[in-house]
Order: C-alpha cells, then structure tokens, then sequence
C-alpha cells in the first residue's frame, strides 16, 4: 500500500493548514512528527478522506481517496486521541460486534472471539465501555478498527492519555502491526524503530527522513 500526498493544501476557515505537502509513504512504519498546531492531524485525517485538501490530492496506491472516500475509510483504520470518541456501544463485546455487524453470525462471534483475546480483553467482554481505564479503552478502539481489516491504521496521538506502562504496550501492539502504520506522535520515542519520520512545520514538511535526523532537526527547532 502506497499513500501519496501531491501538493496538499488545506484552507479552514480563514487558515491556511497545510500548504503543499507532497510526499510518497511506501515504508511499514511511518511517524509524524511537529509542534502543536502545525497541521499533523489534519494531514493524517487526509487519509481517509475526513479532511478533503482545498488543492491537490491524496492518493492510496494510486486511487485518489476524493473519489472514493468510502473505500478509503474501508482501508485505513483511523484511531483517534480520545478512544471514547469512537466507542460506540455499551459493552466491550457489542462494540466489537459493532465493527462486524455485516457478517454472517458464526464468522461474526469467531472475529470478536479472537479479537477479544487478542486485545487482551476477554475478561471484560460484557462490561460496560466507560468502566474501562484509558489504555483498555485504547486497546479496544484499536481491536475494533483492526475487525474491519483495515490495510493502513493511521493514529493520531492515540498515546496521549496512557501512562507509561500503557504507552509501552501500545507501542508493542503497534509494532506487532502487520498494517502499514501512519502515526501522529508527540512520544518520540514511538518512533525509534520506523521506517521514516515526517516533521511538519506550519503546513509544510520541514523534514523527512530517519527518525533519529529529523527528531534532532525537530529538537533543534524547538529549542
Ligand atoms: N475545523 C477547523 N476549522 C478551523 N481551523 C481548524 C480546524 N481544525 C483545525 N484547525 C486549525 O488548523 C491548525 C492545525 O491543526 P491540527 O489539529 O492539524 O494541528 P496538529 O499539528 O495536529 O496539532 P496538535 O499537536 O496540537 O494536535 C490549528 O491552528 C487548528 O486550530
């Protein structure tokens, strides 16, 4: 899977976000990187087509998500800062059922079967979804997302509200992904082990590369 940012520009409301980001992503493990406000999330969000570029086009191995947007939210998995946002039935294993509601029932209950235990949530299956901690929350948005058999998972800052044993765990289940993975990050140690790390300064790529030469170029730019 290949995701191609020709000249990206976004205009929201009378500001400019991102102001011609053109880049190819083919590499399995890529990280975004920047300050608060530089327009990281809005890229990500290009992705699948819940931002639509003002000018130029983003395209997932070759087909431009704008004229399929729908199939573009079928392959990437989008996860987002707050897991709350996008759990979205009461208990553990409805909301899993929730991201296979179109199958046939036996395939249906093996998925969230095996999803369950993979998520590390069988024993809270029939639990109610705001009674969880942040880092289960996060591990069942992530196992919900991973149902639909996305090809890409884009997440954007979904290490935010952990703490620091729930960050390292998100950061093996996120290594364990066999998806071509876009993460969002502040926790620049996430990205150690990727592929390529994009650094996005007010609108623009200010630097691309590995992660060890662009978070230096990033930390230099912050001091
Ligand atoms: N719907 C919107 N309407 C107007 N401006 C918006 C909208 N969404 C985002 N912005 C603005 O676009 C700019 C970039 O926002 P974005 O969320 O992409 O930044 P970010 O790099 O992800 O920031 P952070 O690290 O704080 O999450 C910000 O100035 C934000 O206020």
């Amino acid at each position: 899977m290949s995701i191609r940012f020709e000249e990206v520009h976004l205009d929201l409301g009378d500001r400019t976000v991102l102001r011609g980001v053109d880049a190819e992503l083919t590499q399995r493990r890529v990280g975004i990187i920047g300050a608060n406000g530089s327009g990281k999330s809005s890229l990500a969000r290009t992705i699948n087509a819940l931002v639509r570029p003002t000018r130029g086009r983003v395209l997932l191995s070759g087909r431009d998500v704008a004229q399929d947007p729908k199939g573009a939210r079928r392959a990437v998995g989008f996860l987002f800062p707050d897991a709350t946002s996008q759990i979205v039935m009461p208990t553990v294993r409805e909301d899993l059922e929730f991201s296979v509601r179109g199958l046939p029932r036996a395939r249906r209950e093996a998925k969230v079967e095996a999803a369950l235990v993979d998520s590390g949530l069988a024993d809270h299956a029939d639990h109610p979804c705001h009674l969880l901690s942040s880092g289960q929350q996060q591990q069942l948005a992530l196992a919900a997302v991973l149902l639909v058999d996305p090809e890409i998972v884009v997440a954007d800052e979904p290490t935010t509200l952990l703490d620091l044993r729930n960050q390292r765990a998100a950061r093996e289940r996120f290594t364990a992904l066999r998806q071509q993975l876009v993460l969002v990050t502040h926790h620049l140690e996430l990205l150690e082990d990727f592929d390529r790390v994009l650094l996005i300064a007010d609108g623009v790529i200010a630097a691309d590369g590995a992660p060890a030469e662009v978070i230096d170029h990033y930390e230099r730019m912050m001091a």
